[in-house]
């Protein structure tokens, strides 16, 4: 039986001596071999694929018996490691192929190796075809187990229940700033960030019939009209725009009726049966939304990481540069900074802060130990692999 073959030792990494990124590393295959010679050679090279991935999935398998007897899931899953490899992937790549489609293929490979212990159970804001799901599957793979849940509130609640292992939940858009209901979850929320994704976001007007004179409704999740605001203004400025749960839940919605239309990424199109009228629509060719993904443990450091940390200060002058200048002293760079009201009492801030590095590790420790010193309230919401690809 496949599953009882020992795996054989992997031969040493040849990576670390190499180069990085030389112009070429094979040359093309030879010119003038006809269509059967050439699909001879894809058949020889799909053959030592597959055994090769066999072989990965029996060794990591051998890693979870290494791993000693785990209860659950969620406890073999690695995000350090799978960003490690994932990191090494993209060292590695010369081409022809990008490094996003390389790691997209290595992470599935990864999902299902994992898998084979248990699927990973993850949350994310539903209905199907969302961008979180899409968020979701980018860093989980298609092995996971996909649980579409009401709200941004739902996920944090059926992570920290323990119905789900993880969620991901959109944090930040390029062009619109914060999502706030995720801030501020945090307020209250146990749980920890244990990584994030970024992915780009195209939005698309979908409708039943696909003909732009048909419509005089928009169902759409706020943020994609914000999104879009300037090619609705110039190309439907009289359509009533109804703001709903999630683009997916429009799509869902616009199905029904010849006179709707959504606006949503193309898998919700796909999802609810709907044609593409126009898109990408969005203003900003580089859309992009930034999702972070909640646990409920803290991991180890991956070796390039970013640290969310939340800070309740009290009011005294010069307050938030205490905070900020041990992380300046010691050169750790912050992405951002955000401030939201408390929940505890009226004018009081908490500010939401992403620096670089672990809070493991020195210098991002000895900084923290220092504010936390000042008796500010600091929590680190988690620190986690900086996203790949
Ligand atoms: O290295 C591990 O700890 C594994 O379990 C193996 C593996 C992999 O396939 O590479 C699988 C799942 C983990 O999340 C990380 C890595």
């Amino acid at each position: 039986m496949a599953e009882k073959k020992t795996p054989r030792r992997p031969a040493p990494l040849k990576a670390a001596t190499k180069p990085r990124k030389p112009a070429r590393a094979k040359a093309d295959a030879p010119a003038g071999l006809d269509l059967a010679q050439v699909r001879a050679q894809i058949d020889g090279i799909d053959q030592q694929i597959q055994a090769l991935i066999a072989e990965r999935a029996r060794w990591a398998r051998q890693v979870g018996k290494a791993k000693g007897k785990l209860a659950a899931a969620v406890d073999y899953y690695r995000p350090e490691r799978e960003a490690q490899v994932l990191r090494r992937v993209v060292d590695r790549n010369h081409g022809p192929l990008a490094d996003e489609v390389l790691v997209r293929l290595f992470r599935e490979v990864m999902s299902a190796c994992l898998a084979q212990q248990e699927p990973l159970k993850i949350g994310y804001l539903g209905p199907e075809g969302t961008f979180s799901q899409q968020a979701a599957l980018k860093h989980f793979g298609h092995s996971a187990h996909g649980l579409p849940l009401g709200s941004i509130e739902e996920v944090f609640q059926e992570v920290a229940a323990g119905h789900a292992d993880f969620g991901v939940v959109p944090v930040e858009n390029s062009g619109q700033g914060t999502i706030q209901v995720t801030l501020d979850m945090f307020l209250t929320s146990p749980l920890r960030i244990c990584g994030e994704v970024e992915l780009r976001v195209h939005q698309h007007l979908l409708s039943r019939s696909g003909r732009i004179e048909d419509i005089e409704r928009i169902y759409a999740h706020p943020q994609a009209f914000a999104q879009a605001a300037g090619w609705l203004r110039t190309h439907l400025p009289r359509a009533e725009k109804i703001p709903v749960s999630s683009n997916a839940e429009g799509a869902r919605r616009a199905r029904h009726a010849d006179d709707a239309a959504a606006i949503a990424g193309e898998s919700a199109g796909l999802a609810y049966g709907l044609k593409r009228v126009a898109g990408p629509i969005e203003d900003r060719s580089d859309n992009t939304t930034r999702f972070l993904v909640i646990g409920r443990q803290p991991f180890p450091p991956s070796g390039n990481d970013r640290t969310s940390l939340l800070v309740s200060i009290r009011d005294r002058p010069g307050a938030l540069y205490g905070v900020l200048e041990p992380l300046a002293r010691r050169g750790i760079s912050m992405s951002r900074i955000e401030s939201r009201p408390e929940h505890g009492g009226k004018w009081q801030y908490a500010f939401f802060i992403d620096v670089a590095g672990h809070c493991d590790e020195a210098p991002l420790k000895d900084a923290l130990d220092e504010i936390a010193a000042q008796g500010d309230a600091l929590r680190v919401l988690g620190s986690y692999p900086v996203a790949i690809a």
